[in-house]
């Protein structure tokens, strides 16, 4: 028998996300997500697609590796377990993959350290990621593990964008550059965006906005990234659920000369205590929404300033792309939120760039465009697939190693 399916596992830092894919015509055989790991009310969903079943468990998860063992257990309810001999690999999405991992790559135990390396600029991330290899590996040692990295899609940025201006010695010796993330999202988003205007991706430049709990922005120029909005960690660029984005790096200095607080106290106050919730005490938009419609003050502010710098980066990249085919939303904000995608091209008519409010308002699954017809720039919903894309790496590297 060929083993031809794929499962993909998506860790990120208080959640798992996975899907089990046969790559013959790439249809989902499990889809499922686990939830608030390490909290009392941790929630596992899982569905099994050929059933059309679902079950739901909700009850303490403690950590990655409790969970993704619930996922196995899960899987083998269903006859999908990983002891099948159809699987062929497990494909993982890490988030850091520093400088070196341009590729997806088999997982060693020297692709592992260097993993666990890069922790400290992936905090929230990585240490899930590895996690989730571990118990993979533990529960199937003779099957590929494959990494798809977050950081690879961006590592054809120039130089120009990709450094920051401080002492190039410094900065190599502390492997400090804008390294970006969810790359994963963007190079699938920018092809499927190609793919609805009837076009090659090397044929157009493309700004996507990837708009979940983590945002990031990025300008691809004929299919290959060229700027993005993350940095060294996810912390830079775009207002997010719970990260700060931009701002001043003295407000650092600030916090701690004259604030009073240690460093882990500003690294927990801008990744897990500002942006949205920080601003205005929720991260979910649909709930900023709902308080917004009612009136309230806080979270009107808070979702301007969300627009407000979402609306700078797409000007940014534009002026990096010179020539722009289209402005495509994703990810969770992004498919879903008509207010955003309004708020965020309104004004920008001097730009070719605008939305049509009816089409804007339809909710649908498929990549859709919600810009007036003849508009000079396109303005497109992109439902992205970032476990479709992992499996579909992860299966072609196998592939080609046997
Ligand atoms: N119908 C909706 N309207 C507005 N926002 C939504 C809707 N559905 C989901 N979201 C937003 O999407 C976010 C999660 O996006 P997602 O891409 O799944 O994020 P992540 O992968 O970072 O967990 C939620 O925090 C919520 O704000
Ligand atoms: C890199 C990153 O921010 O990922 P996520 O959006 O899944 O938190
Ligand atoms: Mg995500």
């Amino acid at each position: 028998m060929t083993a031809t399916r794929v499962l993909v596992l998506n860790s990120g830092s208080s959640s798992v996300k996975y899907q089990l894919l046969d790559m013959r015509d790439r249809s989902r055989l499990a889809v499922g997500l686990v939830e608030r790991i390490g909290e009392q009310t941790s929630r596992l969903r899982h569905t099994c697609l050929a059933s059309g079943d679902t079950r739901e468990h909700t009850g303490p998860i403690a950590d990655h590796d409790a969970a993704l063992k619930a996922v196995a257990g899960e899987l083998g309810r269903d006859g999908l377990g990983l002891d099948s001999p159809e699987l062929a690999a497990i494909g993982h999405r890490v988030v850091h993959g520093g400088m070196f991992f341009t590729e997806p790559t088999v997982i060693d135990d020297e692709v592992l350290a260097e993993v666990e390396r890069l922790i400290p600029v992936a905090p929230l991330h990585n240490p899930a990621n590895l996690t989730g290899i571990r118990t993979a590996r533990a529960l199937r040692p003779d099957l590929p593990q494959v990494a798809v990295f977050d950081t690879a899609f961006h590592t054809t940025m120039p130089e120009q964008a990709a450094r920051y201006a401080i002492d190039p010695k410094i900065a190599d010796r502390h492997r400090i550059r804008r390294y970006g993330f969810h790359g994963t999202s963007h190079a699938y988003v920018s092809r499927e965006t190609a793919r609805l205007l009837g076009k090659d991706p090397a044929e157009v430049n493309v700004i996507v906005l990837h708009l979940g709990n983590g945002a990031s922005a990025s300008a691809v120029r004929r299919g290959r990234c060229v700027d993005t909005s993350m940095g060294l960690t996810p912390l830079e660029g775009l207002v997010m659920g719970t990260r700060s984005g931009d701002l001043d790096p003295a407000v650092i200095f600030h916090l701690a000369r004259v604030g009073g607080m240690s460093m882990d106290e500003i690294d927990t106050l801008l990744n897990k205590r500002s942006g949205l919730f920080g601003l205005c005490g929720d991260n979910d938009m649909r709930e900023i929404r709902r308080r917004i419609d009612e009136g309230d003050e806080e979270a009107a502010l808070a979702f301007d300033i969300y627009i407000h710098r979402l609306k700078k980066y797409i000007g940014a990249y534009y002026a990096v792309l010179g020539t722009v085919d289209a402005v495509a939303f994703t990810a969770g904000v992004g498919e879903n939120a008509a207010p955003v995608r309004e708020a965020a091209i309104a004004g920008l008519e001097g730009l070719g760039l605008a939305v049509d409010p009816e089409l804007n308002a339809v909710r649908a699954d498929r990549a859709r465009l919600v810009s007036p017809e003849g508009a000079r720039v396109a303005v497109a919903v992109v439902p992205t697939d970032e476990e479709l894309e992992i499996a579909t790496q992860t299966y072609a590297l196998v592939g080609k190693n046997n």
